[in-house]
């Protein structure tokens, strides 16, 4: 069963902007800018969000890849482990997803951790989910390798964003 985090924190808009600080040396650029694209999508397909992205200055949703400590007093641990984090609805770090690179992040391969699936889970938190209890949820807190291409979320997280937006 999901849940959302204490306090209900959620956007008080539907219109959310994002921006791609940095990338992995793992892929191609085009290949993160169209997993970050299609995760934020998995989320605007069954809510009233829409995501802009934007180039300079500061986004509801920054994206980077940083690798152990990196300042915000949630270190990363090397390679598996954390592979990711991000903070839920709220001014400043709210909202901004934090990809571990000492992890291999691939684009379609089941080998390494697929950034597609690993960004859909953490923007579920930059809009307000915490995990849930369904195994079958992209909101669960452990890494599932799923088919791209056959990929949905399950109605626990639609039930969860749903319940948000
Ligand atoms: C392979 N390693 C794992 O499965 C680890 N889980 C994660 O790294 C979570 C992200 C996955 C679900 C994309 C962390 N998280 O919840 C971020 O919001 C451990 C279960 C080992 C903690
Ligand atoms: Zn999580």
């Amino acid at each position: 069963a999901y849940s959302t985090f204490a306090g209900d924190y959620k956007w008080k808009k539907h219109g959310l902007t994002y921006r791609i600080e940095n990338y992995t040396p793992d892929m191609s650029e085009a290949e993160v800018d169209d997993s970050i694209k299609r995760a934020l999508k998995v989320w605007a397909d069954v809510t009233p969000l829409r995501f802009t992205r934007i180039y300079s200055g500061t986004a509801d949703i920054m994206i980077s890849f940083v690798v152990g400590d990196h300042r915000d007093g949630y270190p990363f641990d090397g390679p598996n482990g954390f592979l990711a984090h991000a903070f839920p609805p709220y001014e400043g770090l709210g909202g901004d997803a934090h990809f571990d690179d000492d992890e291999t992040f691939m684009f379609r391969s089941p080998q390494g951790y697929n950034l597609f699936l690993v960004a859909a889970h953490e923007f579920g938190h930059s809009l307000g989910l915490e995990h849930s209890q369904d195994p079958g949820a992209l909101m669960y807190p452990t890494y599932v390798f799923r088919d791209m291409d056959t990929f949905s979320l399950s109605q626990d997280d639609v039930n969860g964003i749903q319940f948000l937006y």
